[in-house]
This record gives structure tokens, sequence and C-alpha cells, in this order.
């Protein structure tokens, strides 16, 4: 065995060091580095939680440093600083692990990473440890969005807005759930099974899992398992798909037959759950930007056994208008991801006000140019998975004031069962501390 590589702290080390230094996604370097196999049993477990817990706790972690050490996070040597943040994180967030060892194990690993700072590492962990109970948090009421921000670890600009648009009760306890681990969740392939049939197959795999509460496609496991691993999925009887994004493609109500435009399709969860609804009779036009994005479509379209989706290269703020035009569009649009940062925390990091800004001017281009393609009497639905207003309500309010000829459907009217998922407008919010799902929107548009 390769002594250099079966620690998962030693792996978890080297992937934040790429992450920060690369801005690469964590997903793929975990990926590769577990389908090594080096690493066994419950390190498996340990490398993906070390890493994902050290993301999303970063300004947490980093605050902690300010106390314990000397010299301030952000005057501190790379290196030193993630060996700092991976002890303080099984020293705080871990019980599992004793804090001798979690102190231990961070040393040996800074005299091999860091040889001249592992006296500074082992006194700061020794310290953080002894002075735990004398942590104390920005107040609450003098400066609600840094205690957010350092309690929960995010950016300050993101807290702001939750606060701003909910209330400091809601926003600490959305930002306390967008700090933890997401749930996994699959999609059934009913062109090829069942739901039930399908728990049945899970169970028999020793698999814990139960149904979603709202989308009746969806199953949420419950068990810690990899996704590969789960019964079927190489022969497409499941599809990882969070339960708020099913409900966009059930919201979209697309009927057998019909021709269906998914607009910004890739990597295509939903392009392929609308052709299941459409018990893959009719055919979905599945756009992206560029080849390279069509090729997950084409891919999960295969896998899942779908036959109508045909994916373009395409894009939608300015389609071509000979194309022949749809009863029923999905604009499920790029946003700024803030309702799914628990799926990938170290985005949130890179993040900024004036990505949003940004993505709104795209998504109002995004919203016209689909729309332009839309049959009289056709459905359109907007979706993101974006918690902001300037991407979701806005857009839809400035489309409604420039397209007389369209109007906002209540998705109350449509869909009563799910009325804890509508807003008093009509339109589809979920939020992950209330609803358990990604955080949401969408908003269905009928043209005259
Ligand atoms: C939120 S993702 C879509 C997720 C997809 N609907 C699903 O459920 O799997 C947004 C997609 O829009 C694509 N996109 C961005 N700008 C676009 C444009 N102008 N026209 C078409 N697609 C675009 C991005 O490349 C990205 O793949």
């Amino acid at each position: 065995m390769n002594q250099s590589t079966a620690d998962p702290r030693r792996s978890a080390y080297d992937i934040l060091v790429r992450v920060e230094r690369e801005r690469t996604f964590a997903e793929p370097l975990i990926d590769r580095e577990l389908s090594g196999g080096i690493l066994r049993g419950p390190d498996r477990g340990l490398l993906t939680e070390l890493v994902y817990g050290v993301l999303r706790r970063t300004a947490t972690l980093d605050y902690l440093v300010d106390l314990f050490c000397a010299t301030r996070a952000a005057k501190l040597e790379r290196a030193v600083l993630i060996l700092l943040r991976l002890g303080l994180y099984q020293i705080f967030f871990l019980d599992r692990i004793p804090v001798s060892a979690a102190v231990n194990e961070t040393v040996t690993l800074a005299r091999e990473k860091a040889p001249r700072a592992s006296g500074l590492v082992n006194a700061v962990l020794r310290r953080s440890d002894r002075e735990r109970s004398l942590v104390s948090w920005p107040d609450r009421e003098l400066d609600p969005a840094g205690y957010l921000s350092l309690r929960h670890s995010h950016p300050r600009w993101i807290v702001e807005g939750w606060i701003a648009q909910l209330g400091f009760e809601d926003a600490e306890a959305l930002a306390a759930v967008m700090a933890t681990p997401p749930p996994l969740t699959v999609r059934v392939n009913t062109l090829r099974t069942s739901r039930e049939a399908y728990l049945d197959l899970l169970k028999e795999a020793g698999t814990e899992a139960e149904p979603t509460r709202h989308s009746p496609h969806g199953i949420r496991i419950l068990s810690r398992t990899a996704v590969a691993a789960l019964p079927g999925f190489g022969e497409g009887l499941a599809i990882v798909q969070d339960e708020s994004s099913q409900l966009a493609s059930l919201l979209l109500e697309p009927r057998p037959g019909e021709r269906v435009l998914d607009a910004c399709a890739s990597p295509g969860g939903k392009a392929t759950h609308l052709a299941q609804i459409m018990s893959d009779r009719g055919e979905v036009i599945a756009w992206d930007v560029a080849e390279k994005k069509l090729v997950p479509i084409t891919d999960n379209a295969r896998r899942l056994g779908i036959g109508i989706i045909r994916p373009a290269v395409a894009d939608a703020r300015n389609p071509e208008q000979t194309v022949a035009p749809f009863d029923r569009i999905l604009v499920d649009a790029p946003c700024s991801a803030l309702g799914v940062l628990r799926r990938t925390p170290e985005g949130k990091w890179w993040k900024t006000p004036d990505d949003v800004a940004r993505l709104a001017q795209s998504q109002r281009r995004i919203l016209a140019g689909a729309a332009s393609l839309l049959k009289p009497g056709g459905t359109l639905l907007y979706s993101t998975c974006s918690t902001t207003t300037d991407e979701n309500e806005s857009i839809i309010e400035d489309f409604l004031s420039h397209h007389a000829d369209f109007m906002l459907e209540d998705l109350n009217y449509h869909f009563p069962c799910l009325s804890e998922l509508i807003t008093g407008r009509g339109m589809f919010r979920s939020w992950p501390h209330c609803h358990g799902m990604d955080g949401f929107f969408a908003a269905r548009l009928r043209r005259a």
C-alpha cells in the first residue's frame, strides 16, 4: 500500500490546497481519490467529511484562528492556515474524533507539509481546546449579519440578503441549515420501474429510504450511500435530483406528444424528467451554449433509455426565429445558485453581489428570447436555484411589464396540494430550513 496517500487527513489537505489555489470544485478531486481505492472503510467517509466540512465552515474556522493564534488568519501562510482549519474542524465539529487524536494527527501532517510551523499548529490547536468555553460571537443585536456570517459561516453579503428578505430568525434557521450536508434525493425513472418497486429494491439492498413528500417520483436516501452503488443506477432506474428540481418539470405539466423546449438544459436533469412525464412521446429540444454541455444530456438520456430528447447548441438570448414554436418551454436559467450552497460550499466564497446583477441581466434576456418561441396559449416555466428576489420575482415582474401578451398563472389554483410551497402571488418558493429541499424558485406564465 502506498503510505503517502493512505491517510484521509493528508488527502483532505491536498484537495483543500488545490480547491483554494486553482478555484476548482472539490467533488471530482474527492471522486478521483476515492476511486483510487487506497482509502478504505470509514476513512473514505472521513475524507469527504473533512473536505466539505472545512469548505462549509471556513469563515467560522478562520474566526477561531483569529481568536487563538497570534497571527491573523488572513496573514498566515496558506499551508499553515489549511492545517489549522483541518485541526479546528475536527476539534469543534466532529464528536467522534477525540481532541488528542485531532491535534496529534494534524501536527504529524504539519511536520510533513509545513515543518517550521508544526509547533505553532500544536500550540494553537491545544489552546483552542483549553479555551473553547471562552469563544464568543459578534453581538446578534448590534451586528446581526456579522453574527450569522461567523456563527454559520457564510459570506456577509449573502446573510445580509437573507436577513433583508426573511427577517433575522428565519435567516438564522436558513443559515444554519445551509452549513450542513444536503439530503441525497433521487428521481425514479418511471419509464423503467415504479417508485414502490424501487423502494423495495433499496430495502433489499439494505439502504434506508423514504418517498419524498411532494414529488411523486422522488425518494430520499437516508443511509450513507455512494450514488453509483444504488441498485440499478447504472441501468437507469434512477437519477440524482433534488425534490425541488423534480417539482419544476411537474409544474410545467408537459403532455405526451407535445413539442417542448428546455432552453437551458445541461446536464439534463429536468429535460429527462420532462421526457419521462411525457411517456417518451413527442419531442424535447434541449439547448445549451456549447457542444461539451450537450454530452451529459445525451449520456443521461441514454442511461435512462429516453429517445425523444434532441440536444442542440443554441443561445436562448437570441434564438433563431425560424424554429417552429413550442407548446411548453422550460427556462431553468443560469443563476447565482445561492439556494444550493450546501451542495457546492466552495462556490460561496467565490461569489459576489456583482454576479447576481450580471446574472439577472442575462436571465432577463434568456427569458425574453425563449418566450418569443412559445405558441399562443402555450405555457412557460421560469426557474432558478437562487434565493434572491433579483433573479426571481423581479425578473418575472419586469418580463410581464414588457410583454402584455403573457400572464402569470397562479400555481395555488393549479396545484392546491403544494400550497405550502407557493407564495401569495402564486409563485413556487422552497427553502431548505422549511421544506427540506434546495432553495428553489419557479413561476409559470401563459401566452394569450
Ligand atoms: C441551471 S443550469 C440548467 C440545469 C438543467 N436544467 C438541469 O436540470 O439539469 C443552467 C444552464 O444554462 C446554460 N446557459 C447559460 N446561458 C445560456 C444561454 N444563453 N442559452 C442557453 N443556455 C444557457 C448553462 O450552460 C447551464 O448549463
